[in-house]
């Protein structure tokens, strides 16, 4: 049986003792954290710390020389391992994934109608123009203005912005209870970030959808998150509410980010970025205390 819809607040990803390793080395070193539905929860960390493994393993995509170990539940089902066609076969809920860079996402010589009409009919239920309408209903519900002549096109008659929201249609199509999108604007040209980032929180709101946020842009965490994930070489230094997070880390390398982010942000200046930030990285004691 199919879990029903779940209800804003509830947890939805349960992400208990999760270690990914490569030939041995690890990844990510026994993560636990939920996801709420109705939230977005910000994954952030600096470059190599375990964010894009951890998002992939949630989805169901992680590469097949990953080790992993752990469990991870959707709404309850035991998901981890599973690709996403064994999880629709197995009758859960889907998670889909939102990548960085839409030109790399989308098929080249495939109009933007067809991919989408073969990402709905990928549950084997569904029939040509039913899909066909729903591919529409699709473009329609990202904001692409003229789905129908859009539906056509190739993707590279599209914008940077046009399509990644192509991509977050086709992740769509799945009919998904929660999202990982990993560094969705990054990407993007300045002033598309803010409306891809508003589109997802809109999107996220709508459906009820769960997001994970894939992200080192602190001024995204600010600007889009409930609540915040702090990864550091495969561990979970930070879990708190977005607010708090700011106000002060409890994590002693949570505090020096935020220190060495530059605060006195100018209007219109570039947005602090945990990749851009120097932060003393000899930092002793472990778990730290609270500020
Ligand atoms: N297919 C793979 N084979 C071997 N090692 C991998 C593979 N994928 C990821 N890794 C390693 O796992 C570690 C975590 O990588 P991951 O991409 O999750 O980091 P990240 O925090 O998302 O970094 P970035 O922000 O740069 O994407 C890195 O050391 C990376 O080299």
């Amino acid at each position: 049986m199919t879990p029903g819809k779940p209800l804003a607040g509830d947890p939805l990803i349960a992400v208990r003792d999760l270690s990914i390793a490569f030939a041995g080395t690890r990844a990510v070193d026994g993560i636990s954290f939920t996801v709420k539905a109705g939230e977005v929860t910000a994954l952030v960390g600096e470059s190599g710390s375990g964010k894009t493994v951890t998002g992939l393993s949630i989805a169901g995509l992680a590469p097949p020389e990953a080790r992993i170990t752990g469990r991870v539940t959707l709404a309850g089902a035991d998901i981890l391992g599973r690709t996403p066609r064994q999880r629709r076969l197995a009758g859960h809920p889907a998670v889909s994934m939102v990548f960085q860079d839409p030109q790399a996402a989308l098929n080249p010589v495939l109009t933007i109608g067809e991919q989408i009409v073969e990402a709905v009919r990928a549950d084997g239920r569904t029939g040509a123009r039913a899909a066909a309408a729903r591919a529409l209903e699709l473009l329609d519900l990202v904001r692409i203005p003229e789905p129908g002549r859009r539906f056509s096109e190739y993707p590279h008659r599209l914008s940077g912005g046009m399509r990644q929201r192509v991509v977050i249609a086709l992740a769509l199509a799945a009919s998904p209870v929660a999202l990982v999108a990993d560094e969705p604007t990054t990407a993007l040209d300045v002033t598309i970030q803010a409306q891809i980032l508003q589109l997802l929180i809109r999107l996220k709101d709508e459906l009820g959808m769960a997001l994970l946020l894939i992200t080192h842009d602190l001024g995204v965490v600010a600007e889009a998150a409930d609540r915040v994930l702090l990864m550091r070489d495969g561990r979970l230094l930070e879990d708190r509410g977005v607010r708090d997070f700011f106000d002060g880390p409890r994590h002693p390398y949570g505090r020096a980010l935020l220190a060495a982010r530059p605060g006195r942000r100018t209007r219109g200046g570039p947005r602090p970025r945990l990749a851009d930030t120097s932060v003393p990285f000899v930092i002793s004691g472990e778990g730290g205390g609270a500020c």
